[in-house]
């Protein structure tokens, strides 16, 4: 699905602060692309995936994943829309922890009545041999390390087969041995056809994906296109100010 983002502008407003955080983000997301976004600590990378995904509303503007316009959604509707379309990876797996590894995956199934419900395992189990986790399906998230952990939110991510993957630092808390099996394994599923957009401080895994989108004060300040191995800029939106 392809993915447009129109105008965005996303002001966080308290009390006596306001705060922009995205000013006037356009960007169009091919089906099947993969795409790292960079950029320091506050430029507006976490903003930009939440508005993406629907978790938050931008304050203007607009995104389009394939025909339907999210920030037309009301919030209900995002939340089921988001659990079918959109696997969601954070920096810190957010697991369940009194669930076991396979009930943490099979439970985007149920928020969304994917699948027959003695399907569900089954499904689960393929997942979970896909991120090379046979035989965990018991164990709970405190007795698996971080990267192990991260395998099982990757496959939890899958469950419900979204065509879109949406990564937040996913290896941000791992060491670079773990956080290059993890990356692997988006490199896998971008190969598979599915988008990927993966927001990281690492330059080097930024650089292995299809595209990099470099965020400056909330602008995207350069795009550069990687594909074939070569790092060949293609666009570069001007920062204005
Ligand atoms: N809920 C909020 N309320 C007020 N300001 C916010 C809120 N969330 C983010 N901000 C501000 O918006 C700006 C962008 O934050 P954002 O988290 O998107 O940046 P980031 O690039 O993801 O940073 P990091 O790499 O540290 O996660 C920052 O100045 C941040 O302080």
């Amino acid at each position: 699905m392809q993915i447009e983002i129109k105008n965005v502008i996303k002001i966080y407003q308290n009390d006596e602060n306001s705060c922009i955080a995205l000013k006037d983000i356009n960007l169009s997301i091919k089906s099947g692309d993969f795409v790292s976004i960079v950029g320091k600590s506050g430029s507006g990378k976490s903003s930009l995936l939440n508005i993406i995904t629907g978790i938050d509303t931008p304050t203007e503007g607009e995104i389009w994943i394939g025909n339907e316009g999210i920030h037309l959604m009301k919030t209900r509707k995002i939340s089921r829309w988001r659990g079918e379309n959109i696997g969601v990876v954070f920096q810190f797996f957010q697991l369940l922890p009194a669930l076991t590894v396979l009930e943490n995956i099979m439970l985007p199934m149920e928020f969304c009545r994917k699948y027959h419900p003695k399907e569900r395992r089954n499904k689960s189990q393929e997942l979970l041999n896909l991120v090379g986790l046979a035989g965990f399906e018991d164990k709970l998230p405190n007795q698996l390390s971080g990267g192990q952990q991260q395998r099982v939110a990757i496959a939890r991510a899958l469950a419900n087969d979204p065509v879109v993957i949406v990564a937040d630092e996913p290896t941000g808390s791992l060491d670079s041995k773990t956080a290059e099996v993890i990356f692997a394994l988006f490199e896998d599923l971008a190969a598979k056809g599915k988008t990927v957009i993966m927001v990281t401080h690492d330059e080097e895994l930024a650089n292995r994906a299809n595209r990099k989108i470099t965020i400056v004060d909330g602008e995207i300040t350069q795009v550069v296109d990687l594909s074939g191995g070569l790092m060949n800029e293609i666009t570069v939106y001007e920062n204005i100010t």
